[in-house]
């Protein structure tokens, strides 16, 4: 399948099916309806049948879809299959909280080096992962084309363009920072606190209703 064919809106779903159809083999389970998977990742049905006709996956009335060639599909697409390596520049709270979580439980996603301009954090091993000194970016990047940036808001300009001159294609950026990057460099910015904002509006102007709620 050419994976370009696939939505962009369908593509940022595709994580979250997954996901949940790989928990759904975990239990055992053969077939998982429309109405199951709506329910569970909150996307509604209809949208759920146009999403899976762009896998190849027909659901059958009555049967619902196969899991595992569902899953075999998003293993694929989702490149499960392969690791990708990713960096994470700035060890202090939040980057030491990731540091601790294993992606590669469900992901095939590792944090392979970190990198931090304390002196104190250098050298050390945090959850598997070694701490470089920023200084040595260049040196030890080593082809890791995705970084996480959990740096000071202040710092964010200057390590994005030392990331991009390395060749980095994807940041996650946690910073309050609007990073400026060419246009074939992917920004996934990440703002905890706009978040929480929607979710208190949606809250507010769009309860759920109880019985979803106790699902
Ligand atoms: N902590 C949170 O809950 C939270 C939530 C949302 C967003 N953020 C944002 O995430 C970023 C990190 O937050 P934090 O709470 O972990 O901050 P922190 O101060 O605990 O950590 C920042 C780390 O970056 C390192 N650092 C500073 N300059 C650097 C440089 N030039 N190169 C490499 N490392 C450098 C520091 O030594 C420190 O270890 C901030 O931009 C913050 O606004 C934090």
């Amino acid at each position: 399948m050419d994976h370009n064919k696939i939505p962009q809106a369908t593509a940022k779903r595709l994580p979250l099916y997954y996901r949940f159809i790989n928990n759904l083999n975990h239990q055992g389970k053969k077939r998982v309806s429309s109405k199951e998977l709506s329910d569970a990742v909150k996307v509604d049905s209809a949208t759920i049948r146009r999403d899976f006709s762009y896998f190849g996956a027909l659901g059958k009335k009555g049967y619902g879809y196969n899991v595992e060639y569902l899953l075999g599909f998003f293993r694929k697409t989702l490149d499960q299959d392969e690791t990708t390596d990713v960096a994470l520049i700035g060890v202090g709270n939040l980057g030491t909280a990731f540091l601790h979580y294993n992606f590669m439980k469900n992901n095939n996603i590792l944090i392979k080096m970190a990198f931090d301009s304390d002196p104190e954090k250098v050298g050390t091993t945090i959850g598997d992962v070694p701490v470089y000194h920023i200084a040595d970016l260049e040196k030890k990047l080593d082809g890791v084309n995705v970084a996480i940036l959990t740096i000071p808001a202040s710092e964010a300009d200057g390590i994005t363009d030392r990331l991009v001159a390395e060749g980095i294609t994807g940041i996650l950026n946690f910073t309050p920072a609007r990073i400026t990057v060419p246009e074939y460099i992917r920004v996934h910015h990440i703002d905890l606190a706009v978040e929480l904002q929607a979710l208190v509006y949606f809250l507010k102007h769009y309860p759920l209703e109880e019985t979803k709620q106790l699902d």
